[in-house]
Protein backbone atom coordinates (compact mmCIF):
# COMPACT_ATOMS: atom_id res chain seq x y z
CA UNK A 1 0.00 0.00 0.00
CA UNK A 2 1.51 3.63 -0.60
CA UNK A 3 2.44 6.12 2.00
CA UNK A 4 0.06 8.32 0.64
CA UNK A 5 -3.19 5.87 0.86
CA UNK A 6 -4.63 4.99 4.48
CA UNK A 7 -7.53 2.21 5.21
CA UNK A 8 -9.24 1.98 7.91
CA UNK A 9 -12.81 1.34 9.11
CA UNK A 10 -15.94 3.44 8.76
CA UNK A 11 -19.22 3.21 9.31
CA UNK A 12 -19.58 1.12 6.25
CA UNK A 13 -16.66 -0.76 6.16
CA UNK A 14 -13.24 -0.13 5.39
CA UNK A 15 -12.39 3.20 4.21
CA UNK A 16 -9.36 4.20 1.92
CA UNK A 17 -8.62 7.57 2.80
CA UNK A 18 -5.41 9.59 2.02
CA UNK A 19 -2.83 10.87 3.96
CA UNK A 20 -2.07 14.40 5.49
CA UNK A 21 0.76 15.02 2.95
CA UNK A 22 -1.13 13.11 0.30
CA UNK A 23 -3.98 15.65 0.56
CA UNK A 24 -1.75 19.12 0.88
CA UNK A 25 0.54 17.52 -2.42
CA UNK A 26 -2.46 17.22 -4.20
CA UNK A 27 -4.35 20.21 -2.85
CA UNK A 28 -1.50 22.58 -4.50
CA UNK A 29 -2.69 21.52 -8.30
CA UNK A 30 -6.76 22.75 -7.01
CA UNK A 31 -6.10 26.30 -8.44
CA UNK A 32 -3.19 28.72 -9.16
CA UNK A 33 -3.96 31.14 -6.92
CA UNK A 34 -6.54 34.58 -6.10
CA UNK A 35 -5.28 37.53 -6.88
CA UNK A 36 -6.44 40.60 -5.12
CA UNK A 37 -8.84 41.53 -7.92
CA UNK A 38 -10.70 38.02 -7.88
CA UNK A 39 -10.57 38.55 -3.81
CA UNK A 40 -12.30 41.72 -4.18
CA UNK A 41 -14.89 40.58 -6.72
CA UNK A 42 -15.90 37.86 -4.16
CA UNK A 43 -16.77 40.19 -1.60
CA UNK A 44 -20.36 42.07 -1.04
CA UNK A 45 -19.46 45.72 -2.13
CA UNK A 46 -16.39 47.72 -0.63
CA UNK A 47 -14.59 45.01 1.58
CA UNK A 48 -14.70 45.60 5.29
CA UNK A 49 -11.57 43.35 6.20
CA UNK A 50 -9.09 43.19 3.04
CA UNK A 51 -5.71 41.55 3.19
CA UNK A 52 -3.68 42.51 0.29
CA UNK A 53 -0.49 40.28 -0.48
CA UNK A 54 0.29 39.68 3.39
CA UNK A 55 3.37 37.78 4.56
CA UNK A 56 3.17 36.53 7.72
CA UNK A 57 5.22 34.29 10.30
CA UNK A 58 6.77 33.47 13.70
CA UNK A 59 10.25 34.20 13.98
CA UNK A 60 11.91 34.26 11.13
CA UNK A 61 9.87 31.42 9.66
CA UNK A 62 7.60 32.90 6.75
CA UNK A 63 3.92 31.00 6.64
CA UNK A 64 1.80 33.34 4.61
CA UNK A 65 3.58 34.16 1.54
CA UNK A 66 1.46 36.96 -0.09
CA UNK A 67 -2.31 35.98 0.65
CA UNK A 68 -5.02 37.93 -0.86
CA UNK A 69 -8.55 37.68 1.10
CA UNK A 70 -11.50 40.18 0.91
CA UNK A 71 -14.93 39.81 3.25
CA UNK A 72 -17.33 42.17 3.03
CA UNK A 73 -19.53 43.88 5.62
CA UNK A 74 -21.96 40.66 7.01
CA UNK A 75 -20.63 38.48 5.06
CA UNK A 76 -19.29 35.32 6.52
CA UNK A 77 -15.71 33.62 5.08
CA UNK A 78 -15.15 29.67 6.13
CA UNK A 79 -10.77 29.12 5.74
CA UNK A 80 -10.48 25.23 4.47
CA UNK A 81 -7.72 23.24 4.20
CA UNK A 82 -4.87 20.79 5.04
CA UNK A 83 -3.08 20.05 8.47
CA UNK A 84 -0.38 22.61 8.53
CA UNK A 85 -1.85 24.86 5.79
CA UNK A 86 -1.33 28.48 8.07
CA UNK A 87 -5.15 29.35 8.79
CA UNK A 88 -5.06 29.71 12.17
CA UNK A 89 -2.13 31.74 10.75
CA UNK A 90 -4.39 33.78 9.28
CA UNK A 91 -6.67 34.32 12.17
CA UNK A 92 -3.80 35.27 14.52
CA UNK A 93 -2.31 37.41 11.75
CA UNK A 94 -5.39 39.57 11.30
CA UNK A 95 -5.68 40.22 15.26
CA UNK A 96 -1.97 40.89 15.46
CA UNK A 97 -0.35 37.53 16.96
CA UNK A 98 2.14 37.04 14.08
CA UNK A 99 5.34 38.93 12.47
CA UNK A 100 3.83 40.62 9.45
CA UNK A 101 6.73 40.54 6.85
CA UNK A 102 4.90 42.23 4.06
CA UNK A 103 1.30 43.18 2.85
CA UNK A 104 -0.96 45.06 4.68
CA UNK A 105 -4.17 44.60 6.59
CA UNK A 106 -6.73 47.27 6.07
CA UNK A 107 -10.56 47.47 7.85
CA UNK A 108 -13.02 49.76 6.50
CA UNK A 109 -10.40 51.31 4.46
CA UNK A 110 -7.78 51.95 6.99
CA UNK A 111 -4.66 50.62 7.61
CA UNK A 112 -4.38 48.39 10.42
CA UNK A 113 -1.78 45.75 9.71
CA UNK A 114 0.95 47.48 12.57
CA UNK A 115 -1.84 47.55 15.45
CA UNK A 116 -1.71 45.32 18.42
CA UNK A 117 -4.09 42.69 19.85
CA UNK A 118 -5.62 45.08 22.19
CA UNK A 119 -6.13 48.12 19.42
CA UNK A 120 -7.53 45.46 16.92
CA UNK A 121 -10.24 44.64 19.69
CA UNK A 122 -10.44 48.41 21.34
CA UNK A 123 -9.96 50.66 18.03
CA UNK A 124 -10.06 48.28 14.94
CA UNK A 125 -13.64 46.33 16.08
CA UNK A 126 -11.91 42.83 15.37
CA UNK A 127 -12.22 40.40 18.47
CA UNK A 128 -10.74 36.53 18.43
CA UNK A 129 -12.63 33.88 19.72
CA UNK A 130 -10.05 31.17 20.60
CA UNK A 131 -9.79 27.63 19.29
CA UNK A 132 -9.05 25.98 22.96
CA UNK A 133 -11.15 26.15 25.90
CA UNK A 134 -10.70 29.45 27.33
CA UNK A 135 -13.59 30.21 29.58
CA UNK A 136 -11.73 30.67 33.30
CA UNK A 137 -13.16 27.90 35.27
CA UNK A 138 -12.98 28.71 38.77
CA UNK A 139 -14.51 32.40 37.80
CA UNK A 140 -18.58 32.86 37.71
CA UNK A 141 -20.19 33.07 34.41
CA UNK A 142 -20.85 37.03 34.83
CA UNK A 143 -17.10 37.42 35.62
CA UNK A 144 -15.82 35.59 32.64
CA UNK A 145 -18.73 37.55 30.73
CA UNK A 146 -16.86 41.00 31.99
CA UNK A 147 -13.48 39.62 31.78
CA UNK A 148 -14.22 40.81 27.99
CA UNK A 149 -14.66 44.22 28.93
CA UNK A 150 -11.31 45.15 30.51
CA UNK A 151 -10.36 47.43 27.54
CA UNK A 152 -13.68 49.48 27.80
CA UNK A 153 -12.54 52.86 29.80
CA UNK A 154 -15.41 52.54 32.06
CA UNK A 155 -16.58 49.35 34.00
CA UNK A 156 -20.23 50.42 34.16
CA UNK A 157 -19.94 49.91 29.83
CA UNK A 158 -18.83 46.32 30.49
CA UNK A 159 -21.50 45.77 32.78
CA UNK A 160 -23.80 47.74 30.76
CA UNK A 161 -22.77 45.52 27.45
CA UNK A 162 -23.17 42.04 29.70
CA UNK A 163 -26.56 42.73 31.05
CA UNK A 164 -27.79 43.21 27.20
CA UNK A 165 -26.03 39.80 26.42
CA UNK A 166 -27.20 37.93 29.35
CA UNK A 167 -30.74 39.42 27.96
CA UNK A 168 -30.26 37.72 24.49
CA UNK A 169 -29.16 34.82 25.75
CA UNK A 170 -31.18 32.96 28.45
CA UNK A 171 -29.14 30.11 28.74
CA UNK A 172 -26.26 31.92 30.15
CA UNK A 173 -28.08 34.59 32.15
CA UNK A 174 -29.64 31.82 34.72
CA UNK A 175 -26.15 30.27 35.23
CA UNK A 176 -24.24 33.68 35.80
CA UNK A 177 -23.34 33.45 39.06
CA UNK A 178 -22.31 29.43 38.61
CA UNK A 179 -18.93 28.93 38.16
CA UNK A 180 -18.25 28.83 34.29
CA UNK A 181 -16.11 25.68 34.74
CA UNK A 182 -19.73 23.41 35.44
CA UNK A 183 -21.54 24.60 32.19
CA UNK A 184 -21.87 21.92 29.13
CA UNK A 185 -19.22 22.47 26.03
CA UNK A 186 -21.68 23.93 24.43
CA UNK A 187 -22.31 26.37 27.01
CA UNK A 188 -18.84 27.32 27.62
CA UNK A 189 -18.50 28.08 23.53
CA UNK A 190 -21.17 30.59 24.30
CA UNK A 191 -19.47 32.26 26.65
CA UNK A 192 -16.35 32.67 24.64
CA UNK A 193 -18.60 33.99 21.98
CA UNK A 194 -20.42 36.08 24.19
CA UNK A 195 -16.95 37.42 25.69
CA UNK A 196 -15.63 38.34 22.57
CA UNK A 197 -19.21 40.31 22.21
CA UNK A 198 -18.73 42.89 25.07
CA UNK A 199 -16.82 45.13 22.78
CA UNK A 200 -19.34 44.99 20.23
CA UNK A 201 -17.06 44.19 17.48
CA UNK A 202 -17.60 44.03 13.94
CA UNK A 203 -15.81 41.18 12.77
CA UNK A 204 -15.07 38.02 14.51
CA UNK A 205 -12.50 35.18 13.91
CA UNK A 206 -13.46 32.24 14.87
CA UNK A 207 -11.17 29.59 15.63
CA UNK A 208 -12.46 26.01 14.81
CA UNK A 209 -15.83 26.43 16.06
CA UNK A 210 -17.02 23.17 16.05
CA UNK A 211 -13.83 21.44 17.96
CA UNK A 212 -14.52 19.19 21.02
CA UNK A 213 -18.45 19.70 20.50
CA UNK A 214 -20.90 16.89 20.70
CA UNK A 215 -23.42 16.90 17.16
CA UNK A 216 -26.33 18.75 19.18
CA UNK A 217 -23.72 21.52 20.16
CA UNK A 218 -22.15 21.93 17.59
CA UNK A 219 -25.37 22.87 15.35
CA UNK A 220 -26.50 25.21 18.20
CA UNK A 221 -22.78 27.24 17.91
CA UNK A 222 -23.40 27.36 13.94
CA UNK A 223 -26.94 28.89 14.63
CA UNK A 224 -25.96 31.66 17.53
CA UNK A 225 -22.96 32.49 14.53
CA UNK A 226 -25.64 32.96 11.71
CA UNK A 227 -27.83 34.85 13.90
CA UNK A 228 -24.96 36.93 14.76
CA UNK A 229 -24.07 37.38 11.28
CA UNK A 230 -27.81 37.65 9.75
CA UNK A 231 -29.55 39.72 12.89
CA UNK A 232 -26.53 41.98 13.92
CA UNK A 233 -24.64 42.61 10.47
CA UNK A 234 -21.20 41.02 12.21
CA UNK A 235 -18.40 39.45 9.92
CA UNK A 236 -17.42 36.47 10.20
CA UNK A 237 -13.79 34.34 8.96
CA UNK A 238 -13.71 31.21 10.41
CA UNK A 239 -11.22 28.00 10.47
CA UNK A 240 -13.05 24.91 10.36
CA UNK A 241 -11.98 21.43 10.59
CA UNK A 242 -15.23 20.40 9.35
CA UNK A 243 -15.38 21.55 5.99
CA UNK A 244 -18.82 19.99 4.68
CA UNK A 245 -19.87 22.38 7.72
CA UNK A 246 -17.67 25.23 7.54
CA UNK A 247 -18.53 25.57 3.79
CA UNK A 248 -21.95 24.92 4.04
CA UNK A 249 -22.19 28.00 6.68
CA UNK A 250 -20.34 30.76 5.04
CA UNK A 251 -21.03 32.59 1.87
CA UNK A 252 -17.55 32.71 1.08
CA UNK A 253 -14.91 29.75 1.32
CA UNK A 254 -10.95 29.74 0.55
CA UNK A 255 -9.02 26.73 0.04
CA UNK A 256 -5.37 27.45 2.03
CA UNK A 257 -2.44 25.15 0.91
CA UNK A 258 0.73 26.12 1.90
CA UNK A 259 0.33 29.83 2.84
CA UNK A 260 -1.62 31.14 -0.28
CA UNK A 261 -5.06 30.61 -0.84
CA UNK A 262 -5.24 27.96 -4.10
CA UNK A 263 -8.94 28.39 -4.58
CA UNK A 264 -11.61 30.75 -3.48
CA UNK A 265 -15.43 30.98 -3.94
CA UNK A 266 -19.04 31.41 -2.80
CA UNK A 267 -19.10 28.79 -0.14
CA UNK A 268 -21.72 26.59 -1.71
CA UNK A 269 -19.95 26.33 -5.04
CA UNK A 270 -16.61 24.92 -3.69
CA UNK A 271 -18.78 22.19 -1.68
CA UNK A 272 -19.83 21.39 -5.12
CA UNK A 273 -15.77 20.77 -6.35
CA UNK A 274 -15.65 17.71 -6.81
CA UNK A 275 -11.66 17.84 -6.31
CA UNK A 276 -12.83 19.79 -2.65
CA UNK A 277 -14.62 17.29 -1.74
CA UNK A 278 -12.29 14.42 -2.57
CA UNK A 279 -9.61 16.41 -0.62
CA UNK A 280 -11.72 17.48 2.52
CA UNK A 281 -15.00 16.18 2.97
CA UNK A 282 -14.64 12.77 2.50
CA UNK A 283 -15.43 12.34 -1.13
N1 LIG B 1 3.07 30.02 17.68
C1 LIG B 1 3.74 29.44 16.70
N2 LIG B 1 5.09 29.48 16.65
C2 LIG B 1 5.79 28.90 15.65
N3 LIG B 1 5.22 28.21 14.63
C3 LIG B 1 3.88 28.11 14.63
C4 LIG B 1 3.08 28.72 15.66
N4 LIG B 1 1.77 28.45 15.37
C5 LIG B 1 1.77 27.73 14.23
N5 LIG B 1 3.04 27.52 13.78
C6 LIG B 1 3.42 26.82 12.56
O1 LIG B 1 2.81 27.47 11.45
C7 LIG B 1 2.38 26.50 10.48
C8 LIG B 1 0.92 26.70 10.17
O2 LIG B 1 0.18 26.40 11.36
P1 LIG B 1 -1.38 26.72 11.50
O3 LIG B 1 -1.78 26.31 12.87
O4 LIG B 1 -1.63 28.10 11.06
O5 LIG B 1 -1.98 25.73 10.40
P2 LIG B 1 -3.47 25.23 10.24
O6 LIG B 1 -3.75 25.22 8.77
O7 LIG B 1 -4.39 26.01 11.09
O8 LIG B 1 -3.32 23.73 10.74
P3 LIG B 1 -4.34 22.74 11.53
O9 LIG B 1 -5.46 22.46 10.58
O10 LIG B 1 -3.47 21.54 11.77
O11 LIG B 1 -4.76 23.44 12.79
C9 LIG B 1 2.73 25.13 11.06
O12 LIG B 1 3.94 24.70 10.49
C10 LIG B 1 2.87 25.40 12.54
O13 LIG B 1 3.80 24.52 13.12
Amino acid sequence: MSADIISGYGEGGTETVLSVDAVAREAEALGSGITSEEALSLCAGEPLLELKGLKAGYGKMEILHGLDLAVGKGQSLCLVGPNGAGKSTVLHSIFGFTRIMGGSIHMAGRDVTALSPAEKLAKAGIAYILQDNSVFPDMSVEENLLMGGYLKSRPAEARAAAEEIFGKYERLAKRRRERAGVLSGGERRLLEISRALVMDPQVLLVDEPSIGLEPRFIDMVFEILEDLQKNEGKTIIMVEQNAKKGLGFADLGYVLVSGRAALAGKGGELLENPEVGRLFLGG
